[in-house]
C-alpha cells in the first residue's frame, strides 16, 4: 500500500519563497513554455598534438599528418581508450542534463529521478497520439512536461508544481493515455479529480483533443450514472463521493486503479472551505483508492510546505518536482499594483483602462456575486456597446460553459467574474486581468493573474487597492516585486498582516462601499433564468417528440413556459 494512515487534521498555510528572483542576471526564468537546451559544446578530449620538427617527423612517417609551417608538423592524435570515451560521454551527458535542468529551472526531490526528456518523439508514443499532439501545435514539451512525464512513466507517486499556464494538464494526461494505449486494459484505470465541474469539463476537452483515433474510453462525470465502462473518469470529489454512496460496488473498482490524479491539489487539500471542506473529502476518497498498484499524482501552481511534508510522510518513494520558484506569480504577466484610494477611484480607473483601449478579452475579478452584479450594471451603463458578460455562482453551469467559450472565441470582450474561475480555467486569448477587488491571499492572486500569460504568451495584470486594503497589501506587493515588477515602495514597508488578520480575511470579506445599481444585472439574470427554463422545456419536449418519433420543429411547437413568480398583468 502506498499510503499510511492519512492525517488531514493539520491546517495548511502557504508561504512565498522569500528570495528575490534576479531576472536580470539570467533571463531564463524557467516560466516560458518553450524548453531551453544548451548547444552541444562537448568534444572528446583528444590528446594535444605534439610539435616536432620536420627532420624528426621524416624519421617517423606514421606520425606525419599535417604541416602547419615549414618548421612544424602535427602528429596524429592517439585515440582515447574505449573506457575513456565512455566515461567522457557519461560525464558530458550528465552535464547536459544538469544544464537543461538549470536553464528550465527544474528542481526535483526523491530517489532515482529520471532525466528530463526533450522531444516528444523520444517517448515511444503511438503515431496517432503524436499526430494529435502536432494537430494542436504541441511541438516541444514545457519544463513541467519534460520532468513530470518521465517520472509518471516510472509509475510512482508525484507531487508537481509549475507556474500557471505552463501545461500541467498535458503533463499528467500524456502518461495516462500512453499507459492505456500500451496496456490496452479495459478496466477503470484512472480518476482525475478537479475542484469544480467547469475545470473537470476543461480536462475532459483535453482528452477529446488528444485521444482522437485512440482506443480509450474517457468520461466526464458530473451527473446521472457513474460511467462504469470508462477507463478514465474526470470528476469532482463531491460527485465521486455521492457515486460511491449510491453504489458501494464502485469501491472495488477504485481499489484497482492505476492512477488517482488530484489537480489543483492545494485547493483540494484546503481545510478552510467551510461547508465544502475538500480535505476531509479527499481523505475519504483516498481510503477507497488505497490499492497496492494505485499511484497518486498531485499537480498545482501553488503548494504549501504542509502539502509537501504530508506527501513526504505519507507517500512511498514520492518524486517531487518544482518548476521555478515555489508559489511565484507568472513573470510572463506584466504586473501593476495601483492605489485607487476608494471604490469610486477604482471605477474611474477601470473606465480609464477600458476607454484608452485594451486588447480584449479582459477578465475583471471582484470579491463576490453582488459586487459582480454592481460592476456589470455600472460598466453596461458606461459602455453600452461593449460585449460584457458575468460569471458568478448565480448562473448555471451550462451558461458558464457557454460564456467561457465566448471568451475563448473573443466574442465577449470583458468578463466580470468571481473567485469561481480564478483557478485552472484555460482561456488562452485573455490578455488582461484586472483585480478590481484585492484577492484575499497570495495564492488567489497567483491563480487569478495566471489566467493570462498562458502557454508561453505574454499578458498583463492590474491590481487595485484602496484605503480599506492597506493592512493586507504587503504580501501581494511582495509577490509582484519578486516577479520582477515595480510596486509602490511604501507597500513593502507596511506591516505584514497578522495570522489572525489573514484568517479573518478568508472568512469575512472586506466591507466595501456599494456603487451603481444592480438593476441591469437583475434584468439579465431574469432573462437568463427564463432562457434556462425554456431550454429545459425544449429538452423535455424534444425528448418526448423523439420518443413519439414525431419529428418536426420542436421549438415551434412549444408554448411559452409559465414562469415562477410572474404575475398576471391587471387591465
Ligand atoms: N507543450 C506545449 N506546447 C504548447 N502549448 C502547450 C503545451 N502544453 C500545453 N500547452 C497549452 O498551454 C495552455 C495552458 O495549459 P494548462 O491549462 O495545462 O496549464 P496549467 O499549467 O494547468 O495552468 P493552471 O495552473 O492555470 O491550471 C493550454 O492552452 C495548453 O493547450
Amino acid at each position: 500500500m502506498s499510503t499510511k494512515e492519512l492525517d488531514f487534521s493539520k491546517i495548511l498555510f502557504t508561504g512565498v519563497k522569500r528570495k528575490k528572483l534576479n531576472l536580470n542576471q539570467d533571463s531564463s526564468d524557467g516560466r516560458e513554455l518553450r524548453i531551453r537546451v544548451l548547444p552541444e559544446t562537448h568534444e572528446l578530449p583528444v590528446k594535444k598534438p605534439k610539435k616536432q620538427n620536420i627532420e624528426e617527423a621524416n624519421n617517423n612517417e606514421e606520425n606525419v599528418v599535417q604541416i602547419f609551417s615549414s618548421s612544424t608538423i602535427t602528429t596524429q592524435a592517439e585515440p582515447p581508450s574505449e573506457k575513456v570515451q565512455r566515461d567522457f560521454q557519461a560525464e558530458a551527458e550528465k552535464e547536459k542534463v544538469a544544464n537543461i535542468r538549470k536553464l528550465n529551472q527544474i528542481f526535483t526531490w526523491g530517489d532515482e529521478i529520471p532525466d528530463p526528456f526533450i522531444n516528444f518523439s523520444d517517448l515511444k508514443l503511438s503515431p496517432e497520439f503524436l499526430q494529435n499532439l502536432s494537430e494542436f501545435q504541441i511541438k516541444d514539451p514545457s519544463p513541467i512536461q519534460m520532468m513530470a512525464i518521465p517520472v509518471m512513466f516510472q509509475k510512482r507517486d508525484v507531487l508537481a508544481s509549475a507556474p500557471t499556464g505552463s501545461g500541467k494538464t498535458l503533463a499528467f494526461i500524456l502518461p495516462i493515455i500512453k499507459e492505456l494505449v500500451d496496456k490496452q486494459e479495459k478496466k477503470l484505470s484512472t480518476i482525475i479529480l478537479e475542484p469544480t465541474r467547469v475545470l473537470a469539463r476543461q480536462v475532459y476537452v483535453q482528452f477529446v483533443k488528444y485521444c482522437q483515433n485512440l482506443p480509450i474510453k474517457y468520461a466526464f462525470y458530473t451527473e446521472n450514472k457513474f460511467p462504469s465502462d470508462a477507463q478514465v473518469v474526470i470528476t469532482t470529489p463531491n460527485r465521486l463521493i455521492s457515486a460511491v454512496e449510491n453504489d458501494k460496488t464502485l469501491i472495488k473498482k477504485l481499489k484497482n486503479l492505476n492512477w488517482i490524479v488530484v489537480d489543483e491539489s492545494d485547493k483540494l487539500f484546503d481545510g478552510h472551505e467551510g461547508s465544502t471542506n475538500f480535505r476531509e473529502k479527499l481523505g475519504r476518497i483516498f481510503k477507497w483508492c488505497d490499492g497496492a498498484i494505485t499511484r497518486k499524482a498531485f499537480f498545482s501552481a501553488t503548494f504549501s510546505h504542509e502539502v509537501e511534508h504530508w506527501c513526504k510522510e505519507h507517500l512511498v518513494n514520492v518524486a517531487m518536482i518544482c518548476i521555478g520558484a515555489r508559489n511565484a506569480s507568472n513573470s510572463l504577466v506584466t504586473q501593476q499594483l495601483i492605489y485607487a484610494g476608494s471604490e469610486s477611484g477604482k471605477i474611474a480607473a477601470i473606465r480609464d483602462v477600458l476607454k484608452k483601449g485594451f486588447d480584449p478579452p479582459a477578465l475583471i475579478f471582484v470579491q463576490n456575486k453582488d459586487r459582480a452584479g454592481q460592476l456589470y450594471s455600472q460598466l453596461r451603463t458606461d459602455f453600452p456597446k461593449l460585449p460584457i458578460e458575468l460569471v458568478s455562482s448565480e448562473i448555471t453551469d451550462k451558461e458558464k460553459d457557454k460564456i467561457l467559450d465566448q471568451v475563448r472565441a473573443k466574442k465577449v470582450f470583458v468578463l466580470i467574474c468571481t473567485e469561481l474561475i480564478g483557478r485552472g480555467i484555460d482561456l488562452p486569448s485573455v490578455n488582461l486581468v484586472i483585480n478590481f477587488d484585492l484577492p484575499t491571499s497570495i495564492v488567489n492572486y497567483i491563480h487569478r493573474v495566471g489566467r493570462t500569460g498562458r502557454a508561453g504568451k505574454e499578458g498583463r495584470s492590474i491590481t487595485y487597492f484602496t484605503e480599506a486594503d492597506l493592512k493586507y497589501i504587503r504580501p501581494i506587493s511582495t509577490v509582484i516585486q519578486q516577479a520582477g515588477f515595480d510596486v509602490p515602495p511604501y507597500t513593502l514597508a507596511l506591516e505584514r498582516p497578522t495570522k489572525k488578520q489573514k484568517k479573518e480575511l478568508q472568512s469575512n470579506e472586506i466591507e466595501r462601499k456599494t456603487f451603481g445599481s444592480v438593476k441591469k444585472w437583475e434584468k439579465v439574470k431574469k432573462f437568463k433564468r427564463m432562457n434556462d427554463e425554456i431550454m429545459e422545456v425544449v429538452k423535455v419536449k424534444g425528448q418526448m417528440l423523439a420518443d413519439d418519433d414525431a419529428g418536426g420543429d420542436v421549438v415551434g411547437k412549444l408554448r411559452r413556459p409559465k414562469l415562477k413568480g410572474k404575475k398576471k398583468r391587471r387591465r
